[in-house]
């Protein structure tokens, strides 16, 4: 459901902000979800400026969006007692404002919730819009709700403690939100890879290309599918390494090979030039590794296409490009296909 009143703050400092909205009448309770990490490189900096408040200490990482996480946070706020005027204020990367929020969405049914993404890949991206979840049975995001935060609060300076890592992998999100609505950033902008001077700058235009989508369209009937470009494949790729132990990729580096394979499904139906698909994936595998699988492995990661959220039925809805800087969604492809677009990539 969509919150008209989500404020989304880009800025730094942004400690005496939430604590005037923590302040506000009519809140009965405050908890602050974070995990391994941020609790000790974020937690500090907002710690002053929150209200008393019970801290929820997560473990770190994509093995961790789980029920059983949830169970974790869903007993804290019932064994404190916490209300419907309760609020949760969800501190850290994707993982855990994903399930930070559908903790939030689904208790008593539905608390407010405040996301503060501390990753590139949440402030860009999973910390706008309300999509909510954990992973279920190995498929990502499975089980969620669209719910929108009372309000976001990005502050840039979080990414000082992030390693390059991380920091390329939100950086595909960036380079979607490119691809699919900003041929303009992409042609003068990928020069700088994650060397990026001014991520604030940065930052501003990827959250204002996903808000305008997602205002538009938010609850993904339509449109806000093209947010999905390199996702069919990409989940597909992550949900099958990630059962895997030791073979798990980041989620920005499946977009990044999975935004290889939909382009390269693109050009092969016409809808992108043999130019654009080869300066797309040479500035991809500029900054990423080849995502690494067999040749052998390839349908079986394509099957897991048919568990993605935009199917209807046995028909794999695709979002692909039609030229950089254009996205089309409801495109329908096989399973053959994507093992096709596997093996391209693999061979590249
Ligand atoms: N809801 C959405 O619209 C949406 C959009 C994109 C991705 N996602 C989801 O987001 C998740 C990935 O998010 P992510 O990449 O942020 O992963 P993450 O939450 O696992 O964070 C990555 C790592 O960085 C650590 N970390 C976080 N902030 C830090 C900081 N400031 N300094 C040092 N370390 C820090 C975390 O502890 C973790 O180990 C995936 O599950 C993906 O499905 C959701
Ligand atoms: O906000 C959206 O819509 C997106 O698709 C953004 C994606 O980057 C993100 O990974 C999202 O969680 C994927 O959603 P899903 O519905 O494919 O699970
Ligand atoms: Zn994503």
């Amino acid at each position: 459901m969509e919150n008209p009143d989500t404020s989304v703050v880009i800025g730094t400092h942004l400690g005496p902000q939430l604590q005037d909205l923590l302040r506000r009448p009519g809140i009965s309770q405050v908890f602050v979800v974070v995990d391994s990490n941020t609790v000790r490189h974020c937690y500090p900096v907002l710690e002053p400026y929150l209200p008393p408040h019970t801290l929820i200490e997560l473990p770190a990482g994509e093995e961790y969006k789980t029920l059983a996480s949830c169970e974790t946070i869903w007993s804290q706020l019932t064994e404190k007692s916490a209300d419907r005027f309760a609020v949760v204020v969800n501190l850290g990367g994707g993982v855990l404002t994903d399930m930070g929020g559908f903790c939030a969405a689904t208790y008593k049914r539905g608390i407010r919730f405040v996301q503060v993404p501390t990753t590139l890949l949440a402030q860009v991206d999973a910390s706008v819009g309300g999509k909510t979840g954990i992973d279920f049975l190995g498929f990502k995001n499975q089980i969620g709700v669209f719910q929108q935060p009372l309000s976001v609060f990005i502050d840039p300076n979080f990414l000082a403690t992030l390693d390059a890592r991380q920091l390329k992998s939100g950086y595909a999100e960036v380079v979607k939100h490119w691809l699919i609505a900003d041929a303009d950033a992409f042609a003068t902008q990928r020069h700088e890879g994650i060397l990026v001077q001014d991520w604030t700058h940065v930052i501003r235009d990827s959250v204002a290309t996903k808000q305008r989508i997602v205002d538009a369209d938010p609850l993904e009937s339509g449109l806000r599918k093209v947010l999905n470009f390199g996702h069919t494949v990409g989940h597909a790729l992550e949900s099958y390494l990630l059962l895997q132990p030791g073979r798990e990729i980041l989620h920005g580096e499946a977009v990044a090979a999975g935004m290889i394979c939909e382009s390269w499904l693109s050009a092969q139906r016409g809808m992108l030039s043999a130019a654009e698909l080869t300066s797309i994936e040479t500035f991809l595998f500029s900054v990423y590794e080849k995502a690494q699988f067999v040749t052998m492995e390839t349908d079986a990661i394509a099957q897991l296409a048919l568990q993605d959220k935009k199917n209807s039925g046995t028909t794999i809805n695709c979002t692909l490009l039609n030229g950089i800087g254009q996205a089309v969604y409801d495109q329908p492809i096989t399973v053959a296909e994507i093992a096709e677009s596997l093996r391209y990539y693999h061979r590249l």
